[in-house]
């Protein structure tokens, strides 16, 4: 996962967006990238590290332009330590497009080799996003004829890319003179939302971003989520056109979103992300009764921060008193989607310690909100032992992730998920814990589809192994296992 903004304005945007990627810095720490435009002339700075180092006032000064974008990076395909994958990416033809996208495409490989072997076209990174920026630019030149571009010439573009490219992509392009292009995967299995508010000059104001926090902080209101497979446009003075560009267009959010990845105040498809951890919380609650009934618990406790919401509704439920025994240094970033499995380790125990006097002496129910490869969780169950607990129960509130997670996730190889070909008692040895309670698949889509019905399935393949775009099989997903970073 990635984040992405999008902004038209009446007045310059550079701060906006900078302030919007601060918010959004939860769904990427790699690295980070704005880019503006001002009349014909686009202005790019992009850098690893996180938003609060990367930018100095120079760049913010170099970014003029009433409309712009930017990008917080968590590399799922090339790598996260190459600069030059860093976002957004740039084409000088047709008009000069600059990219930004969340998610990640599944036939990379066939589309490197057509942008070669038919388009001519030259890639300069192993990036997914540079193929979706190239393939775009692509059917843009094909669709045009004179020296302008109208909408549906942009939009039958969107369509044609939809036609090409596998996998997820929530993107959003500038094109130089046109202004701003957003658009989503037939399937929607990425976030993207849209907003609006009154600008100075009775102009509409507009922000496309990956979550509905971020309209919100900027005083704008929700008007929907672009839609799966839709594309829209909006000129520089702020009038806005769409499309539906795919054949078939389905909503299959991805689950993963609303267990872990966004922030619990963001709404996504309807969903409160929040509501969604509880109702989480509820139904493990139910699973723990059934699977444990003579187990003896004290304290349900919460692995900070995004095992909270379930852990307190959880602790609610079985009328457990709630206790917080691990505290959390919040100067130290996510953990699992740092790259790389030594500085994940190490930062696990940097970020979270145990207050003995929570633990001492107790029968202690861990929730967390997942078990990936099972980094927080080993390290967690040893701090509480070692802070004195007389047991060690640990529940997670998804399901067991047995199956690599191929659209924007970073967990592309089986051998490292600890619940692959291991059963739950072989888990929870692994663990080091009494007892191991997880989530069940239905149990889950029940929890997060609840009281609405405009999402009705749910992109789950890393818990189902069903994927959702036709071309993920056996040898996609051993070639993805053997040239992944994970
Ligand atoms: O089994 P693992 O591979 O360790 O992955 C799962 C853990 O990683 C995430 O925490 P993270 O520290 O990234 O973020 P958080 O502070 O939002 O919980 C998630 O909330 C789990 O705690
Ligand atoms: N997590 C994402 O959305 C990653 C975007 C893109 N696949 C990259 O690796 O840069
Ligand atoms: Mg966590």
């Amino acid at each position: 996962m990635c984040g992405i903004v999008g902004i038209v304005s009446s007045e310059p945007v550079n701060q906006r967006i900078y302030d919007s990627l601060l918010l959004l810095q939860h769904r990427g720490q790699d690295s980070t990238g704005i880019a503006t435009l001002e009349g014909d002339f686009f202005h790019m700075v992009k850098t690893k590290g996180q938003v609060r180092e990367a930018y100095r006032t120079r760049d913010m000064r170099s970014l003029m332009g009433n409309v712009g974008l930017g990008h917080v990076r968590y590399a799922t395909r090339g790598s996260a330590a190459q600069e030059e994958e860093a976002q957004p990416f740039y084409v000088g033809a047709p008009y000069g497009i600059i990219l930004v996208h969340n998610g990640n495409l599944t036939n990379t490989r066939e589309l490197t080799a057509e942008l070669y072997n038919v388009d001519r076209r030259h890639l300069n990174t192993h990036s997914d996003t540079e193929l979706l920026l190239n393939v775009l630019a692509n059917e843009l030149q094909a669709g045009i004829s004179g020296l302008s571009l109208d909408s549906e010439q942009v939009f039958d573009a969107v369509a044609r890319v939809h036609e090409r490219v596998e996998g997820s992509y929530a993107t959003i392009a500038l094109i130089a003179g046109h202004g701003l292009l957003a658009f989503r995967d037939p399937f929607g299995i990425r976030p993207l939302v849209l907003g609006r508010r009154d600008g100075a000059n009775g102009q509409d104001e507009w922000i496309v971003a990956s979550e509905s926090l971020v309209l919100e902080s900027g005083g704008y209101e929700t008007v929907r989520d672009v839609e799966p497979g839709e594309a829209i446009l909006i000129s520089p003075d702020g009038a806005l056109e769409s499309r539906q560009c795919a054949q078939r267009p389905r909503l299959v959010p991805c689950a993963f979103e609303y267990i872990y990845l966004a922030r619990p105040d963001s709404v996504l498809s309807g969903i409160s992300v929040y509501d969604a951890r509880l109702r989480l919380g509820d139904v493990l609650a139910e699973e723990i009764r059934e699977q444990l009934p003579d187990v003896d618990i004290d304290v349900v406790m919460p692995i900070p921060d995004s095992g909270r919401p379930s852990a307190m509704q959880l602790a609610q439920k079985l009328g457990i008193d709630y206790r917080e025994g691990f505290f959390k240094n919040h100067y130290v970033g996510r953990t699992f989607i740092m790259p790389g499995q030594a500085v994940r380790k190490r930062s696990v125990r940097q970020k979270l310690n145990a207050m003995s006097s929570e633990f001492a002496g107790k029968n202690v129910l861990l929730v967390d909100d997942s078990i990936v490869r099972g980094t927080t969780s080993r390290e967690i169950v040893e701090m509480a032992r070692a802070a004195g607990a007389k047991s060690v129960i640990f529940a997670s509130a998804a399901p067991p992730v047995v199956y690599p997670h191929v659209y924007g996730i970073n967990m592309p190889s089986r051998k490292e998920l600890i619940a692959h070909g291991r059963t739950t008692e072989e888990i929870a040895a692994e663990l080091g814990a009494d007892h191991l309670v997880y989530m069940s698949v239905e149990g889950m889509r029940r929890a997060i589809l609840a009281g609405q019905d405009r999402v009705t399935e749910l992109e789950d393949s890393c818990f189902s192994g069903s994927y959702v775009t036709g071309d993920v099989d056996e040898e996609y997903l051993s070639w993805v296992e053997a040239t992944q970073e994970s």
